[in-house]
């Protein structure tokens, strides 16, 4: 047999598999900077990498450095891994507290590892923290899969759980004393440890890195049918978004409102003010939208300084108030951009409404167009509903 089941061979291979983890993580982590976590991951794997190092090293069974700088990086690799998990899950630095704990357990540990040596009390207080960690990622893991529908954080969060009851159970051995010195308990309860981090390296951390390829490739078609400067939706994801909506609204004998909204004289602010007071009127529309318009109807940066909106479950008359309400509230947002200084913003707003067995979304756009076209020519600052509305009407 290549490795026989004791506590040297399961750390060598803890060593090896963590290493060779930690690479992975750490160089997929440069392929997407944006995403927090994972190069905290590699860190813990690395630190599990260097504990299991120091666990076959020739160090005395019985030397005190053994506990004394064991624990420490058993901790910090545990606090890496959850803090990791904390960010990736969209959460602001706990940094400064973690660092805090981890300080607590460093002068704990060094006082029952050289001042007052005791051995039992030292590794369960160690491991029984390093379980909740565990299983407080495991519950971060749960959110995110909630929040997120990704299974592997639901399996990952189950491996986790499955470590740390690994854990507690050692706790549970140390408080009755029953933790044999290293090497003397070859295949007994107390490699179950060393199984459970060799769990954790080759079961979990591949897992997690399924869960960040998932989210790297969701952050990739959400950039791909995104305008990043207006948060709003780009021409491709809007009409991805649309089809559906206006298939089966046209199976319902439904109704729908095209607005076609351009800001005026942009390229006149644009000149005045530049090009990024410009991008931040774009923005305050884009957040216009956002805060105006229903959960179910679609917004998008047409271009430039023109936009679009479907309205599905509304009237003409609806559409109208929601033209006017935008019109409205993007002047009031824009009179509080300082970089303005005073200086007032208007919106004009073109409108086509109509049923959607009679019209498709280009012939309803098209009249949109056309609106917002005799709004500029009246004046702009206004909100001009197109031909299907009037005959409608
Ligand atoms: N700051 C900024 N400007 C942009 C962006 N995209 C387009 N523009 C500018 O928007 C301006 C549009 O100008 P025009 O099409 O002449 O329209 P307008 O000045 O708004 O005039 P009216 O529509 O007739 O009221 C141009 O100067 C473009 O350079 C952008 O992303 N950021």
């Amino acid at each position: 047999m290549l490795f026989a089941l004791d506590d040297a061979s399961i750390l060598s291979l803890l060593v090896l598999i963590a290493l060779v983890n930690a690479s992975i993580v750490q160089w997929a982590s440069r392929m997407a900077p944006s995403i927090q976590g994972p190069s905290q991951w590699a860190a813990s794997l690395a630190l599990t990498a260097t504990m299991a190092a120091l666990s076959v090293s020739p160090i005395e069974a019985t030397s005190p450095w053994r506990g004394g700088l064991f624990n420490p990086l058993l901790i910090a690799a545990q606090l890496l891994w959850f803090h990791g998990t904390w960010q990736f899950s969209g959460r602001r630095s706990l940094a400064r507290w973690l660092i805090g704990l981890f300080l607590i357990v460093v002068l704990f540990n060094t006082w029952f590892s050289f001042a007052d040596p005791q051995r039992d009390l030292r590794i369960a207080s160690v491991v029984s923290l390093a379980a909740s960690l565990k299983l407080a990622t495991a519950g971060l893991l749960l959110a995110y899969a909630r929040n997120s529908s990704n299974r592997v954080a639901i399996v990952a969060a189950g491996s986790l759980g499955l470590e740390s009851m690994v854990f507690l159970f050692h706790a549970y051995l140390a408080i009755r004393g029953e933790v044999p010195l290293f090497g003397s308990g070859a295949g007994g309860g107390a490699s179950l440890i060393w199984l459970a981090m060799l769990l954790g390296v080759s079961v979990t951390a591949p897992l997690y890195m399924l869960m960040g390829l998932g989210r790297l490739v969701l952050d990739l078609r959400r950039a791909a049918n995104r305008d990043s400067l207006t948060e709003l939706r780009n021409r491709r994801g809007f009409f991805s978004s649309i089809e559906p909506l206006i298939a089966h609204g046209r199976r319902s004998k439904g109704h729908a409102a095209v607005l076609m909204l351009d800001i005026d004289r942009f390229k006149r602010l644009n000149d005045r003010f530049g090009h990024a007071v410009g991008d931040q009127v774009l923005r305050t529309m884009g957040a216009t939208l956002r805060g105006t318009l229903r959960g179910s109807d679609v917004a998008v940066r047409w271009g430039g300084e023109e936009f679009c909106a479907l309205l599905l479950n509304t009237d003409g008359k609806g559409a109208h108030t929601t033209a006017e309400r935008i019109r409205h509230e993007f002047a009031a947002a824009c009179k509080s951009i300082e970089a303005l200084r005073g200086g007032a913003v208007s919106v004009s707003i073109g409108i086509a409404y109509g049923a959607l067995a009679d019209h498709d979304f280009d012939s309803l756009q098209k009249q949109a167009d056309q609106a917002l076209y005799a709004a500029k020519e009246a004046g702009r600052d206004r909100v001009v509903a197109g031909q299907s509305m009037l005959i409608n009407e």
